[in-house]
């Protein structure tokens, strides 16, 4: 006996050690389900709740028995009532009954005042404690947790999941253990009433459960495909929010609304079924209790003919039958919760189950860096087996401003969000003056660096707090200090509001030259050992972007920068260019130096010339040398060459538009002035895979300049871009007079088609 007590205390002791902080194994598969059953996991959680507030439980258990015990007294005192006071006609055993009743109401009213204010406590303070935990298990993850788990998933975790979970364990605690015990505490009183009617009923109650078994699987599956189609419908919901620009400009109002649509039928097909299936598990036990009744009915009165039973002991029978069918429907209640939370459980469990990419650990303090960061021998892959960066080994020397240049794709920002720590490599070490970031407290790193990124997201508040950000504990005087370092310190004095001005959502009612700016003094008021720049103003308009290189220029002169950039035009101002490629570092030097070595800097700075951007980026101009750099127009004449770039007209796209569409007919050819784009190529099988993204200086769409075929690909654009294009209807006349063009072209088609088909 004293084992067996051991076991289920120390059962008990496992199930309730802070049930969802919990380590637990990686989750890494999008897709995966928590191993534990979510009936496993609803009684570990109420185990947990149990343990962590035993006074608001005891409160809540105290009200529940005087409860229980007052509707049994009260169906007890017919008995009384009936064969004591009524027919026998004695007012003062009438009196004394009524009282002892109101007495009795009274204390049980009292008590169920205390357990409704438990109930309150332990319900806020369970949606309290869970949606801070996610929140603090959020906040460690990195880009992988945030691909997999959407805004409209996460959210659905707080403002559902966790609720269902909270409904289900408090309805458990309270109304199932309180109608269980009820029911048990009715059957004995019934029992020692009438023992031959009450093993009927105990016998009985087991139709109870019936429906139960019968509908749980199909209530469960309804749960989870419920959930599916209300993350899909908040997901809609966060696009439509965030593009809400671009639905309108490109006309896709028709076509969200049809989507939200689709999702909400399928979300009300769904939800009829799930609710008809729960409502089922309450109602239909309602028709085994009847059933009972009736046999009871029956039963109770062939006894009370033979004179087994009084009459009061025959109605006071039924009045506590009554009672133990009221609580056997009442524990039936529960079930649908308890469904319902058991998928809302695997849910919340799937997130918390997520590891974090980075682990921080309580270890030393990191020492102001002063000499450099390095990678170093570091392999980095995001898919596992499919390394972007491979052993690199790159040092960066604390001091002036470094840039890190290469083609799309080669690793520049996955290298700065290694410096930075949103990851870690999966070998080789990432240290600052030789300390592995690893074995460093991760605070004590953030406190050296600022980041500038290329899309920074402004909060919903001044620009003061915006600036502050970086440091809440800063004084005006830092504000103002970090602003004017940015360059924004007269703008913001210009607006109507000063540093109160409000920005409003994520500061798109600023400009772009505004936003950056300000959250270039928002990191430089942490006056950080080394400020990162992930193409911090690539996306600005020419002249914006020329006026904030030059402030950046002028940090570098105090302060270590490090800046990803695909433009070279800044990159040259620079006082070390690393240039990667393919995951590795192919040069590096200063800009004299690389044109020097004639290697991939210098192809990639060559593509990057001959192009100008006039009247403040409204339109752009190839020149005819550019032109000849390109194979198709090799061998043309200078005066040809001149005719043609004046050929060409700029057109300019924001970001997220489609520049030619694949199947369309092709009529242009485009230069990229500046900008930058996305080749997407959709198969037979309607399989599509972006095949290419092109910067500054590429071009696409030259067979449109012969013929009028329909477009191989689609391109969208992925930064705001300035394109020269040059139509067919303009290039054609051209084309009669120099056939040299026509044969490039023709051998340009013939080797694009054969890679097409290979
Ligand atoms: N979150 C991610 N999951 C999977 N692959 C990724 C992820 N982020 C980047 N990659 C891949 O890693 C490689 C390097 O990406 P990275 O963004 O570091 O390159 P980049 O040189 O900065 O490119 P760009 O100039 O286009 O931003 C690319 O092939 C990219 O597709």
């Amino acid at each position: 006996m004293k084992r067996f007590l051991f076991s289920l205390y120390r059962r008990f002791m496992r199930y309730s050690s802070v049930y969802m902080t919990s380590r637990r194994p990686a989750c890494k598969d999008s897709a995966s389900r928590p191993k534990e059953t979510g009936k496993k996991m609803l009684w570990k959680t109420i185990v947990a709740m149990v343990r962590s507030s035993p006074l608001w439980l005891f409160l809540i258990v105290l009200g529940a028995i005087i409860d229980i015990a007052f509707r049994y007294l009260s169906s007890l005192s017919y008995r009384y009532l009936i064969d004591l006071a009524l027919l026998p006609r004695d007012g003062k055993a009438l009196a004394i009954i009524i009282g002892a009743l109101l007495v009795l109401g009274s204390i049980n009213v009292l008590a169920g005042l205390a357990g409704d204010y438990a109930k309150a406590r332990l319900g806020s303070t369970f949606l309290f404690d869970y949606r801070l935990r996610l929140f603090e298990h959020m906040q460690r993850q990195s880009q992988r947790f945030y691909e997999r788990f959407g805004v409209g998933e996460l959210l659905a975790r707080y403002t559902d999941d966790i609720p269902s979970i909270q409904s289900a364990v408090l309805s458990i605690v309270t109304t199932g253990f309180l109608s269980v015990a009820s029911v048990v505490a009715g059957l004995s009183i019934l029992f020692a009433m009438e023992w031959r009617l009450t093993l009927i009923v105990a016998a009985g109650s087991a139709l109870l459960f019936v429906p139960y078994r019968m509908l749980k699987s199909r209530s469960v599956a309804l749960g989870r495909d419920y959930y599916r189609h209300l993350d899909r419908f908040n997901e809609t919901i966060d696009e439509n929010v965030k593009a809400y620009r671009v639905v309108r400009a490109f006309d896709l109002r028709r076509s969200m609304r049809e989507k939200v649509e689709e999702n909400l039928r399928a979300m009300l097909s769904v939800g009829v079924r799930r609710q008809f299936a729960n409502s089922n598990l309450t109602r239909l036990p309602m028709l085994a209790v009847s059933i009972l009744t009736a046999v009871i009915l029956a039963c109770g009165s062939y006894l009370t003919f033979e004179g087994s039973l009084t009459i009061g002991e025959f109605i006071a029978y039924n009045s506590v039958f009554f009672t133990v069918g009221t609580s056997m429907f009442g524990a039936a209640s529960v079930l649908p919760y308890a469904l319902s939370a058991r998928t809302s459980l695997e849910r919340l469990r799937q997130a918390m189950d997520w590891e974090p990419d980075v682990i921080e650990r309580d270890g030393s303090e990191l020492p102001p860096v002063r000499a450099e960061v390095s990678l170093r021998d570091v392999t980095f892959a995001y898919t596992p087996g499919e390394p972007v960066l491979h052993r690199l080994n790159l040092a960066v020397p604390i001091g002036g401003l470094t840039s890190i240049v290469g083609p799309s794709g080669s690793g520049k920002s996955t290298v700065l969000q290694l410096l930075m720590r949103f990851a870690d490599p999966q070998s080789g070490a990432v240290t600052y003056d030789g300390h592995d970031l690893k074995e460093v407290r991760y605070d004590s790193l953030l406190r050296q660096i600022g980041v500038v990124f290329q899309d920074s997201v402004l909060f919903h508040a001044s620009v003061r707090d915006n600036i502050r950000v970086g440091k809440p504990d800063a004084s005006e005087a830092d504000i103002v200090e970090a602003a004017r370092a940015a360059g924004i310190h007269e703008t913001i004095v210009g607006f109507r509001d000063g540093y109160d001005t409000f920005v409003r959502q994520y500061g798109d009612s600023l400009s772009g030259g505004q936003r950056q700016r300000i959250a270039l003094a928002r990191a430089l008021l942490r006056k950080p050992r080394i400020l990162f720049l992930d193409e911090a103003t690539s996306a600005l308009d020419p002249d914006t972007e020329r006026s904030v290189n030059e402030t950046i220029v002028a940090l570098g002169r105090d302060m270590a920068i490090v800046s990803v950039t695909h433009r070279l035009a800044y990159a040259a101002l620079s006082d070390r260019i690393v240039v990667l490629d393919r995951g590795t570092v192919v040069e590096s030097g200063t800009h004299e130096q690389l044109l020097e070595r004639d290697g991939p800097y210098r192809l990639m700075w060559e593509k990057q010339q001959g192009f100008q951007m006039v009247h403040g980026g409204g339109s752009a101009r190839v020149q005819s040398d550019r032109l000849r750099r390109l194979p198709f127009f090799r061998g043309i004449g200078s005066e040809a060459l001149e005719e043609l770039s004046g050929l060409f007209v700029t057109e300019k796209f924001d970001a997220g538009a489609t520049v030619v569409e694949q199947g369309d007919q092709g009529d242009k050819f485009y230069l990229i002035a500046r900008g930058k784009v996305e080749v997407w190529i959709t198969a037979a099988t309607g399989e599509r895979r972006k095949a290419a993204t092109l910067e500054d200086g590429d071009h696409f769409g030259e067979i449109a300049l012969m013929q009028h075929i329909p477009r191989t690909a689609t391109v969208v654009t992925a930064a705001p871009s300035w394109f020269l294009s040059l139509s067919y209807d303009r290039f054609h006349p051209l084309l009669l007079r120099y056939p040299a063009i026509r044969e490039e072209l023709e051998a340009t088609l013939r080797s694009r088609m054969q890679r097409r088909d290979s």
